[in-house]
C-alpha cells in the first residue's frame, strides 16, 4: 500500500476539495464515521458504553466532534473534552462542534487533570487532539493530556495518528499517545508505519473517506511492502522451472574468520530459489566452506595459503561472473588492501547485476565515484547505518535522523538501489523511488542477518526480477521468515542460519497469498 506524509494528505484534501469539488465537510463526515464504525465493532458490546473524546482545535478534534455525535446517535455517553475555547475552533470543525450536544462538551483549555476519573470511567478514550497539524514539540495541557490518556487504562483509538507522533516520520514529539487502534483516513501516512509512531498506532486501520481516485493516484508516497505488497511482486515458479532457470548466483565472499558469512549468503541464495549457487572463496578457506555448503559450488580463489581475496584473483572471479546471472561481493571479505583493491577492480569491470554488502561496501566508501562509472549497469547497496554513514561522509545519528531522505539522496546521486537496514529498511531506487519493508522484528538484531539478507537480495536478481523489486521482495522475504520465527523461539537468541532455513516458508505464504488473492479475485 501507498503511504504519504501528513502535507502530501493535506494537498489530496485541497484537490479533493478545489478540483473535484468534495466538501471538506463531507470528508470530516466520512473520517468521523469510518472511527465511528470502528469503536462500535470494536467495543460496542455491553450496556454502558462512554466514549470519552479529548479533543484539540483543530480537524483532528473536527474528527473528534463527528465522532461524538454519531457514537451519540447510536446511543452512546460521548463526553467531548475540548482543549481550547469554543470560539479559537474554526471551520469544519467548528460546524461540526456545533452539532454535538452543548451539554456533553466541556472546554478545558488549562488541560484534562480534573477530569482523569472521568477518563478512567470511559469504555475507550478517543483521541482527537493532534493530527497531521502537529507543528511542534508537545508540551504544556496538551502533553499532560497525553500523559492521563496513557494512565487511564482505558482502550484508546487515536483519530488519524496518535497525538504526538509526526506524520512525516513516525518520531514521537515530546511525547505521545500510545493507542490500541488508529484510523487513518484515504491512505496511511508515514508516521503510521515508521517506529516508534507504528508502534504507538497499535492496529491500524485505513478508513475508505471516498478520496477520488485519480487525487490517490498522483499522491507522492512511499511504497509499503506488506505481505499484500510482496504477493503480488513475487513469481511463484513455473511447472517447468529446472536449475539452470532460476538464475546462477556467484557470491564472492569470505576471509579467515568470517566463513559463516560467506557460507550463509550462499545458502541463503538457494534457500530463496537461486537454481544454482557458487561460492568463490580465498583458497585457504576452500575446505571450511565446503564444509559449510552442500548444495552451493566452491571455487576456491588465490594462493593456496591465502584467508584473504587478493586483487590477484581479479581474472579468475571476473571469468567466474561471466558464466553466471548476478555477482554479490563483501559478505566477511575484510578490509586487506590488496581485498579491497579487488573490490575496486570489480566494480568497474562487473557487467552482471552486482549486489554490494559488509566490507565491499566500506571498500566502495573510500572511493564511491566509482559507483558512477558503473553507469546504467545494476547496482544494489545493502548498507547498515554505520555503513551508510561512511559511504555518505556523514554520522550515523544524521543517518538515523533522516533514513529515507539519506537513502534516496544515495541512490538517487550515485544511480544505485539501495536497502538502508533498520526498523524499517528503507528501500531506494536510483529514480528517488522509496519503499518501506513492513516485515521483521527485533529478533533479527543479531549478527548474519545481513549475509542471510544479500544472499536473497541476489536470489531475486539472479531469477530476473526488476532490482527495485528485487530489493522489496529480498528485505520483505528476509523479515518475514524471521516473523515466523517468533512464536517458537521469541526474539532472542534467534540466530541468522534461523531465518536462512525458514526462507522457503516465507515463500511459500506469499505464493499462498497469491492464491487466496487471485481465487477473491475469480470471486471464489
Ligand atoms: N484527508 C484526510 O486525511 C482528512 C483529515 N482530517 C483531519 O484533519 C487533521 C488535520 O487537521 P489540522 O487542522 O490541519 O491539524 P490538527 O487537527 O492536527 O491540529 C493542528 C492544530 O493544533 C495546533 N498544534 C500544532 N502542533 C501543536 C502542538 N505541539 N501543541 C499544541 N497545539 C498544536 C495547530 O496550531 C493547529 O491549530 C487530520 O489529522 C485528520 O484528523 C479531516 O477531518 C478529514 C479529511
Ligand atoms: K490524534
Amino acid at each position: 500500500m501507498k503511504v504519504v506524509s501528513g502535507q502530501v494528505m493535506q494537498l489530496m484534501d485541497r484537490r479533493a476539495i478545489g478540483e473535484f469539488g468534495v466538501p471538506g465537510l463531507e470528508l470530516m463526515e466520512r473520517a468521523g464515521r469510518g472511527c465511528a464504525d470502528v469503536i462500535e465493532e470494536a467495543f460496542g458490546e455491553g450496556e454502558a458504553r462512554r466514549a470519552v473524546i479529548v479533543a484539540g482545535k483543530g480537524n483532528n478534534g473536527g474528527d473528534g466532534f463527528v465522532i461524538a455525535r454519531l457514537l451519540a446517535e447510536r446511543g452512546w455517553e460521548t463526553p467531548v473534552l475540548l482543549l481550547a475555547a469554543p470560539e479559537v475552533v474554526t471551520g469544519d470543525a467548528a460546524d461540526n462542534l456545533a452539532r454535538v450536544d452543548s451539554a456533553m462538551v466541556k472546554s478545558v483549555p488549562g488541560g484534562i487533570l480534573p477530569e482523569q476519573d472521568l477518563l478512567k470511567s470511559a469504555t475507550v478514550i478517543v483521541d482527537a487532539l493532534l493530527g497531521t497539524g502537529m507543528n511542534s514539540e508537545v508540551a504544556g495541557a496538551y502533553g499532560e493530556a497525553i500523559d492521563l490518556i496513557n494512565a487511564a487504562g482505558v482502550p484508546v483509538v487515536a483519530v488519524d495518528i496518535p497525538s504526538g507522533v509526526d506524520a512525516a516520520t513516525g518520531k514521537v514529539l515530546g511525547r505521545a499517545v500510545r493507542a490500541d487502534i488508529t484510523v487513518t483516513f484515504a491512505l496511511a501516512k508515514l508516521g503510521n508505519v515508521l517506529y516508534p509512531g507504528a508502534e504507538l498506532c497499535g492496529r491500524l486501520v485505513v478508513a475508505d473517506i471516498g478520496m477520488p481516485d485519480a487525487v490517490v493516484a498522483e499522491a507522492e508516497g512511499a511504497q509499503y511492502v506488506d505481505l499484500a505488497c510482496a504477493a503480488g511482486l513475487f513469481r511463484p515458479r513455473g511447472t517447468t522451472a529446472h536449475k539452470g532457470s532460476s538464475g546462477h548466483c556467484l557470491v564472492v565472499a569470505g576471509s579467515t574468520g568470517k566463513t559463516g558469512a560467506a557460507a550463509m549468503a550462499a545458502n541463503s541464495a538457494q534457500r530463496a530459489g537461486a537454481g544454482l549457487v557458487t561460492l568463490a572463496v580465498p583458497a585457504a578457506l576452500n575446505p571450511v566452506l565446503e564444509q559449510k555448503t552442500t548444495e552451493a559450488m566452491t571455487i576456491p580463489v588465490g594462493p593456496e595459503r591465502s584467508g584473504y581475496l587478493r586483487a590477484g584473483s581479479f581474472a579468475e572471479i571476473l571469468a567466474a561472473a561471466a558464466v553466471r546471472d548476478v555477482v554479490a561481493l563483501g559478505p566477511g571479505i575484510g578490509t586487506n588492501p590488496s581485498t579491497i583493491y579487488l573490490v575496486h577492480s570489480l566494480l568497474a569491470a562487473l557487467d552482471k547485476p552486482l549486489v554490494l554488502d559488509a566490507d565491499g561496501l566500506n571498500a566502495v566508501a573510500l572511493k564511491p565515484e566509482l559507483l558512477l562509472a558503473r553507469q546504467d549497469r545494476i547496482t544494489v547497496l545493502t548498507p547498515h547505518p554505520g555503513e551508510m554513514a561512511r559511504l555518505a561522509r556523514c554520522s550515523v545519528p544524521e543517518v538515523e535522523a533522516d533514513r529515507i531522505g539519506c537513502a534516496r539522496a544515495f541512490a538517487t546521486n550515485y544511480r544505485v538501489y539501495l536497502i538502508l537496514k533498520g526498523a524499517r529498511s528503507i528501500i531506494a531506487g536510483p529514480d528517488g523511488s522509496i519503499a518501506i519493508n513492513g516485515s521483521g522484528n527485533p529478533g533479527m538484531a543479531s549478527g548474519g542477518m545481513g549475509d542471510v539478507l544479500t544472499g536473497v537480495v541476489t536470489a531475486f536478481l539472479g531469477q530476473g526480477y526488476h532490482p527495485f523489486a528485487a530489493c522489496q521482495l529480498g528485505a520483505f522475504v528476509h523479515g518475514h521468515a524471521a516473523d515466523f520465527l517468533v512464536e517458537p523461539l521469541g526474539t532472542q537468541g534467534m540466530s541468522a542460519t534461523d531465518v536462512q532455513e525458514m526462507l522457503p516458508v516465507a515463500l511459500a505464504s506469499l505464493a499462498a497469498s497469491r492464491t487466496t488473492a487471485t481465487n477473491h479475485q475469480q470471486g471464489e
